[in-house]
């Protein structure tokens, strides 16, 4: 398998702070990717930077053979990367329709001018993009929560809805940020479900920040893993729990 993203001697300072320190690391087309590491380990920091909220110090990081640390945020949908955030984005008055649709807009927008000039074309691409949004409705299956506001539903629930918004982008590579955080068992394993069908079914290259091991040693399969902002190590889920320099990392702050 080829690499869709390569994070290549990718380092981040704040002030004095190296928060993230010469990571490498090449995740394959078609994988479940995780990075986990100890509190403070730098995951958030080099997610942000995948995602392009801020660029790198050094190094650099390369999406689709492209280089996209550059990137402006309002670009990445355009470029084929979807993300979550680990605090919900959902409007929680705006129904689950209401809020796939705005996951659209990216897409959309850059037909604006389209829209202006020629009827024709923006009509069909807005009936696209509905069409596209009841796939989703119907991949997440949350056809009979289709028009109620997203603040009603439970929370496991309004995590499936942002996950959905990620995906109505039409993504290549989901960037998921502890997905899971905050959800009971059941929730968990919901999104464990929908996480390896999205891969799957809808060919989706996925990469996440998670403490839940659970659900990181059962469905990724590679993981690398940060601490003090470095990697030390990367692999399978076998070879990253029998790996003593992370048993050691996580030990040593218990
Ligand atoms: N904007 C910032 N300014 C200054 N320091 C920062 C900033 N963002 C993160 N840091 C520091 O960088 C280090 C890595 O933080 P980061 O949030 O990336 O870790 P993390 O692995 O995501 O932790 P957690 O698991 O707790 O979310 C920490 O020491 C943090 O205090």
């Amino acid at each position: 398998m080829s690499a869709l993203l390569s994070i290549e001697r990718v380092s981040k300072r704040f002030g004095g702070l190296t928060a993230v320190s010469e990571v490498s690391f090449a995740v394959p087309e078609g994988a479940i990717y995780s990075v986990i590491g100890p509190n403070g380990a730098g995951k958030t920091t080099l997610f942000n930077m995948i995602s392009a909220l801020f660029p790198p110090s050094e190094g650099a990081i390369v999406f689709d053979g492209q280089a996209v640390h550059r990137a402006r945020t309002h670009q990445l949908a355009r470029l084929g990367i979807g993300r979550t955030f680990q605090n919900l984005a959902i409007f929680s008055h705006a129904t689950v329709v209401q809020n796939l649709l705005v996951g659209m807009h990216h897409a959309l927008k850059a037909n604006l001018l389209s829209a202006a000039l020629f009827w024709g074309p923006a009509r069909r691409e807005e009936l696209a993009a509905r069409r596209r949004v009841e796939e989703i409705i119907d991949f997440l299956e949350i056809e009979h929560l289709r028009d109620l506001p997203v603040g009603l539903l439970s929370y496991g629930l309004q995590k499936r809805v942002e996950l959905g918004r990620a995906l109505a982008v039409g993504p290549k590579l989901l960037l998921l940020d502890e997905m899971v955080s905050g959800m009971n068992a059941e929730e968990t394993e919901d999104i464990a479900r929908f996480i390896l069908d999205i891969r799957d079914e809808l060919g989706v290259t996925v990469v996440m920040v998670e403490h839940d091991m659970g659900i990181v040693m059962d469905i990724s399969d590679r993981i690398a893993v940060l601490n003090h902002g470095s990697l030390i190590a990367e692999g399978t889920p076998a070879e990253i729990a029998a790996d003593p320099a992370v048993i050691q990392a996580y030990l040593g702050r218990n």
